[in-house]
């Protein structure tokens, strides 16, 4: 037998699956540790899609999960209840996997070619799942790819590689690309204005018709009405190819990125023929001019009498750039009004997320269309073409994965490479800690992140002079990163959100910089305490102390990187930072830094429990349900990851702690709404209320919290849907109800429990489940949960949200369709000062009728 290896969830990156089927112990099976042999378990059967264009290759290719069987009795039970059986589920043609965006330099295709065999991913054909690249007739792997570069290396491929590749139309897989991100990915598209990012979300069932500017060499307009439905309207001869041409001509840079380097540091003033040189300094206000605005480009060198050598290389790129890109930016508007089309996306080459280049554009359609036409850009706009060949692929099935079911990772090297590869592929955990050590070092001087887009950078009319903090490009000429997507087909929208479209799980948004400087100081600031305990998890070993000190590395790069550019990786709120920080440690293989911590907290809260029960029995209905929202709330001080709490436990046991919190507690709480709920659960005079029918309860932290739907994975100390059946089998043993409900929900199937009267009858029990709700993150976006929660969601009445980040941090703000309790203790300072008007230790009880 093989031991179970926690959750089938697939949402971590850096768990192993493994495929068990035909598992077989080889050698002798009374040994302690037998050696199992995984004939089936592959590591990642991958799919591979390129486009090889003229300066860079681009790959996409998908590395799929095995599903893993499970033999959880308490999953199993808990299915049956809530009737998910595989007959009400779709049956997915893939079983999850995640999705990887990297590019080479043409120039460097042996790099890429290398990379290909090293990872075998041009063997992807060959398993009994098949459904990507095929065989063709004469016996050679066959991979899709789009791009001159299809062309002009298909020997190549079939010499390195033995494949040939199957060439696909260039502007149907931009087609296919854009389609598939605006309709899989949140936040995909964004507006640039005056150096200010902003995410836009698309409605997926109002994201036709659009406009789609492909800039490459020349330019492509495209109007798309749908999924393969798309006609090419215009295009223009002015486009990239011009830029570097010309500028190559003009400045003798060598390269495309040097010169747009150079216009950083460029002023076009110098160059262009501006309103307020024809006007003497003024704007010419009745036609809505600005004195900055450009009234001819190049149009000042006609009245000096200077050489081209007079002027600064600098200021003629940004001319350059500004004519290109506006011309541009005015022709898709024009097109855009051709066909009454209010969005226009911009991707290709030219843009690679420079600001610069994206104001501008921006400028000219928003100042043509008087505000009515919107420009767009893209975070993968380079994948377009990789995507868009990627998905020319028959039966795999991800063309209608909907957006909650993709969930973006950015691994360690993310904050430097931004799907660039440097090297060889890294081949296990030991060479990915080297190239932390190594890289973190180098990795500043050759390739910190340049801001790309200071505030403010281009002024009022689109064409003051840029103001640029940096001088130099980034190395992948990139300001956005683009991260590994996970596809999860299990998850699904919490059925009970009121709206899930205006639903935003964040409180708290980190574009505001004052803001993510405060979190990311607490979150540095605490790291050494979490690295501490990570390293003490795993036993205090050498080789845990190397994780640990590399998982440290990793995060901080992150955190680094992010208050650099708020935006790199999508929007981002406080929730996401938890997350990452989460995520981050898994990628280092610390599988529950808490582990101990959560069993002595339970351990000594289970020892009170009976005193506890025996109070609350001899208590009066209102008293009781009192006494109990008051235990949450003081029972909420376990809180590891709280710096104020921390702190704490240095000055007394953890039951010490928990009276005193108790002992604590005065009504009002800072946000006080018990009457409401106690008449809602107990009636008021004669009336009796509706009893409620399914309550879900989001448990928080282990220790003294009830419970119910619990984390998928471990996060700080938060209990999990697998420590959850031994937590209730040991509380039942001391009390009845708990046991008959604990049964009836199937939770009891193993425990041994001591039962008084050793009844069976649990008929009339109400079942009490443990249900996991798909994360491993302190907080909870209930936009992706797991298949289980949704379906106990469905029955639900009340919710009840514990804790400051499933309550707080996210979800403070949301409404939901049945009646939430939303229940914590502010550990925070900032933040009790900013959400509640309060203090550290206030507490929140917030109870909301069904919207
Ligand atoms: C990580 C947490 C959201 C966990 O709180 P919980 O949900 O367990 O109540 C919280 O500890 C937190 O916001 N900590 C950072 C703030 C601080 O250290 O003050
Ligand atoms: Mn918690």
């Amino acid at each position: 037998m093989v031991p179970p290896t926690s959750n089938s969830i697939h949402r971590s990156g850096s768990r192993p699956q493994l495929d068990l089927s035909k598992a077989a112990i080889e050698g002798n099976f009374e040994e302690r540790d037998p050696t199992i042999l995984l004939p089936n378990q592959s590591d990642d059967i991958s799919h591979l899609a390129l486009d090889i264009g003229g300066s860079l290759i681009k790959l996409v290719y998908f590395s799929r999960h095995q599903d893993r069987p499970t033999n959880d009795k308490r999953k199993k039970t808990v299915k049956e209840r809530l009737g998910i059986s595989n007959g009400n589920r779709r049956s997915y043609p893939i079983l999850g996997g995640r999705l990887h965006f990297v590019k080479f330099e043409t120039s460097k295709i042996n790099e890429c070619l290398d990379f290909i065999s090293s990872k075998q991913l041009h063997r992807g054909g060959v398993d009994s799942h098949s459904w990507h690249s095929d065989i063709s007739s004469n016996g050679n792997a066959v991979i899709k790819a789009t791009g001159g570069g299809a062309y002009k290396y298909a020997d190549l491929f079939k010499e390195r590689l033995g494949v040939s590749l199957d060439k696909e139309d260039e502007m149907d897989c931009l087609v296919a690309g854009a389609n598939f991100l605006l309709k899989a990915i949140r936040h995909e598209a964004f507006t640039h204005m005056e150096g200010q990012k902003e995410f836009v979300q698309i409605d997926q069932n109002d994201l036709f018709p659009y406009l789609l500017v492909n800039i490459g060499s020349g330019v492509s307009m495209i109007k798309v009405d749908g999924d393969g439905k798309f006609e090419r309207v215009s295009g223009t001869n002015v486009g990239g190819g011009t830029y570097w041409g010309l500028g190559r001509l003009l400045t003798k840079c060598k390269s495309f990125d040097e010169l747009l380097e150079l216009s950083q540091k460029g002023d076009n003033r110098t160059i262009d023929m501006l309103v307020g040189d024809i006007y003497g300094g003024m704007d010419y206000n009745k036609i809505g001019l600005s004195a900055s605005t450009i009234a001819s480009s190049f149009g000042k060198t006609i009245s000096e009498k200077k050489e081209l050598t007079g002027y600064r290389p600098e200021d003629i790129s940004l001319s350059l750039l500004r004519m290109i890109s506006y011309n541009i930016g005015q022709i898709s508007y024009l097109n855009a009004l051709r066909f009454g089309l209010k969005r226009i996306f911009f991707g290709g080459f030219f843009i690679r997320g420079h600001a610069y280049t994206m104001d501008t554009i921006s400028f000219a359609v928003q100042f043509w269309s008087k505000g009515e036409a919107q420009a767009m850009f893209l975070r993968h706009e380079g994948f377009l073409g990789a995507l868009g060949a990627f998905m020319s692929y028959e039966k795999h099935g991800l063309d209608d994965l909907m957006v909650h079911q993709l969930v973006e990772r950015f691994p360690m090297g993310a904050p430097y490479t931004g799907g660039k590869i440097h090297g060889p592929p890294l081949g296990d955990l030991n060479e990915k800690i080297s190239w932390m050590e190594k890289f973190v070092q180098k990795g500043t001087e050759i390739t910190a992140p340049v801001p790309m887009a200071p505030s403010g950078t281009t002024g009022l009319g689109g064409f003051e002079v840029p103001s640029s903090k940096g001088g130099i490009l980034r190395s992948d000429a990139s300001a956005l990163n683009v991260g590994v997507l996970h596809l999860v087909p299990t998850l699904e929208v919490f059925p009970q959100l009121a709206d899930p479209k205006m639903y935003e799980p964040n409180t708290i948004d980190l574009a505001n910089h004052s803001e993510l400087e405060y979190w990311f100081t607490v979150l540095s600031e605490h790291l050494p305490d979490l690295v501490d305990k990570a390293v003490a998890s795993e036993g205090g070993t050498d080789d845990s102390k190397r994780r640990g000190d590399a998982f440290a590395r990793a995060f901080s790069a992150h955190l680094a990187r992010l208050m650099e550019e708020p935006a790199a990786y999508g929007k981002l709120g406080l929730a996401n930072l938890l997350e990452l920080r989460e995520e981050c440690l898994r990628e280092f293989q610390f599988v529950d830094a808490y582990r101990s911590i959560k069993q002595r907290e339970n351990e000594a809260s289970l020892a009170v429990l009976s005193d506890l029960l025996m109070e609350l029995d001899s208590m009066t209905e209102e008293t009781r349900l009192l006494t109990l929202i008051e235990g949450v709330l003081a029972a909420n001080i376990f809180d590891w990851g709280s710096r104020a709490c921390v702190e704490l436990y240095h000055k007394g046991t953890i039951i010490e702690i928990y009276r005193m919190s108790r002992n604590k507690m005065q009504r009002p709480w800072r946000v006080d709404d018990f009457d409401a709920f106690k008449e809602r659960m107990l009636g008021s005079g004669d009336k009796k209320p509706r009893p409620h029918k399914r309550a879900l309860l989001f448990v928080d932290n282990s220790g003294a919290d009830v419970v119910l739907v619990a984390n998928s994975l471990p996060a700080l100390n938060d209990v999990t849907a697998m420590e959850l059946p031994d937590i209730v089998a040991e509380a039942a043993k001391h009390c009845d109800i708990l046991r008959r409900a604990a049964e009836a929900g199937g939770l009891l199937v193993d425990a041994m429990i001591n039962t008084s009267d050793g009844s069976k009858d649990n008929s009339s029990s109400v079942p009490l489940m443990v249900v996991e709700n798909g994360c491993g993150s302190p907080c909870i976006d209930l936009r992706q949960v797991s298949s289980e929660l949704a379906a106990a969601a469905k029955d639900a009445d009340l919710i009840v949200l514990e804790g400051m980040g499933r309550a707080l941090h996210t979800n403070f703000n949301a409404q939901f369709k049945c009646e939430a309790l939303k229940l914590a203790m502010v550990k925070n300072q900032r933040l009790a000062e900013k959400l509640i008007k309060g203090n550290i230790y206030d507490c929140v009880c917030r109870y909301e009728p069904a919207s």
